[in-house]
Order: structure tokens, then sequence, then C-alpha cells
């Protein structure tokens, strides 16, 4: 069974010397988070759905972040027993001020460290994949 398909991006910005990941509420279902993503349309790119969901979910556009396209890491999980691959990039928020706007999809979202971001995740693979990118983040940053 070819998995569900689905791309979005690991959001982060640096405040205060530390860098915190841009979390999403689902509005739906048990509530969880993860950064902004979703499923990938008939025909379209994981690059373009990544960009596409965050926009709808966020509000941020491309020009709002530095994407780091060489970076990205896929997840693979069941829902309702049918694999789904998830494809991140990390992404840098340009002004770390700039306001995030929700759409109907989410009912939260919160800018969180490494730490409160994997506990809010629940997912081993996510916070694994959010150390990995946090390390990342941290190299980019200091260069
Ligand atoms: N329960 C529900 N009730 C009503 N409408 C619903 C619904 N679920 C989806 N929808 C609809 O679907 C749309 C979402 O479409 P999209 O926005 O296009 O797609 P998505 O983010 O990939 O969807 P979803 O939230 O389901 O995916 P996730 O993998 O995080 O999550 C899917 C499952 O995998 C789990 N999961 C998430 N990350 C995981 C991980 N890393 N490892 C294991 N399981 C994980 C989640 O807890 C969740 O149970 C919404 O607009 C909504 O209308």
């Amino acid at each position: 069974m070819s998995p569900t398909r689905a791309a979005g991006l690991v959001i982060f910005r640096q405040s205060n010397q530390i860098i915190e990941f841009l979390m999403l509420q689902t509005s739906y279902g048990v509530h969880h988070w993860t950064p902004p993503k979703g499923h990938v349309d008939p025909g379209e790119s994981d690059w373009v759905t990544a960009l596409r969901e965050t926009k709808e979910e966020a509000g941020l556009s491309e020009a709002d972040l530095e994407v780091f396209k060489d970076i990205s890491k896929t997840l693979n999980y069941k829902v309702n027993g049918k694999p789904k691959a998830v494809v991140y990039w990390l992404a840098k928020l340009k002004n770390p001020d700039q306001k995030v706007t929700l759409s109907h999809e989410h009912q939260d979202l919160k800018w969180l460290p490494l730490q409160p971001a994997q506990e809010v995740s629940g997912f081993k693979d996510m916070q694994d994949l959010l150390a990995e990118f946090h390390d990342m983040a941290l190299k980019a940053v200091n260069k």
C-alpha cells in the first residue's frame, strides 16, 4: 500500500538567543500538536505542498522564511492502519515578531523551545526530528 503523503515546514525563530519552534494544535480529533503541514494534493510536489500548507495554516509565505531546502526529514507512521509519510523541511522565520494567523483547522499556536515542543508533540519520531533540527538551527544561526 503506497503511503498517504503530507508535507510541511518545521519553523523556528530566534528569541533571546533561544530557538523556538512553531507548533499548532488541531481544532479537530484529539487536538494534537504538529508543525504546519498537510496532505499532498494530486499532481502537487511535496515542496509546493509544504509552502501551501504553511500559508494556509500559519499565514506565512516563502518570503517570510529562510527555508533550508537541504535540511529535510520524513516521518513514517500509520493513521487508521494506513501508512503515512510526512516530509518536513527546516525553516527560519525572518522577523521573529511576525504574527502567525491560524486557519479553522487549528485552535491554538505556541512558540516553544526544544523540550516543551517535544512534550506537546508527544510522538517519539517527531521528538527526534525536533532534536536534530534544533542542532541544525543552532548551527545556522551561529554561522
Ligand atoms: N479526527 C478528525 N476529525 C475531524 N476532521 C479531521 C480529523 N482528522 C483529520 N481531519 C480533517 O483533515 C484535515 C487535515 O488535512 P490536512 O491539513 O491536509 O492534513 P494533515 O495535517 O496531514 O492531517 P491530520 O491532522 O489528520 O494529520 P496528522 O498526521 O497530524 O494526524 C493524523 C493522526 O496521526 C497522529 N499522529 C500525528 N503525528 C504522528 C506521529 N509523528 N507519529 C504517529 N502518529 C502521529 C495524530 O495524533 C492523528 O491521530 C482537517 O481539515 C480536518 O478537516
